[in-house]
């Protein structure tokens, strides 16, 4: 199993596949799943800037796609070249709030300084599966 550090690596591997000619702004994003498996995501812009993916978004739609639920999900690492260390975009947190278990670690870093949250922390008074189907 990876540690935290290596999961980081991980997402800065990803990061280098970044494709963002409009922001130039790099992000890679890594989920490690409970069997070891490791999914990649990177940023991925487009000229109509509102269909670009986010890297997070990525990565947990690409252990998804492979039949992994929130329940083999270990742990989400984003990382990006910015020079502080930045928080999940809003969409993300919303995705990542119905996709992640609420206490599963996600590591923020910018290869200078690390943190780490949840998507409790990122996301109070969340709007859920189960306010939409009653
Ligand atoms: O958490 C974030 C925030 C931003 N971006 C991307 C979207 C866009 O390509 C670029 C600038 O917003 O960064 C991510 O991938 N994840
Ligand atoms: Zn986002």
């Amino acid at each position: 199993m990876l540690t935290k550090e290596e999961l980081i690596a991980e997402a800065f591997k990803a990061m280098k596949n970044s494709y963002a000619p409009y922001s130039k702004y790099h992000v890679g994003a890594a989920v490690l799943c409970k069997d070891g498996t490791v999914f990649w995501g990177t940023n991925i812009e487009n000229a109509s800037f509102g269909a670009t993916n986010c890297a997070e978004r990525s990565a947990v739609f690409a252990a998804y796609s492979r039949g992994y639920r929130k329940d083999s999900i270990a742990a989400l690492a984003i990382v990006s070249d910015g020079d502080r260390i930045a928080g999940p975009c809003g969409i993300c947190r919303q995705v990542l709030s119905e996709l992640l278990d609420h206490h599963t670690p996600i590591y923020l870093s910018n290869g200078r300084e690390s943190q780490d949250t949840d998507i409790d922390e990122l996301l109070p008074l969340q709007f859920t599966t189960e306010d939409v189907i009653r």
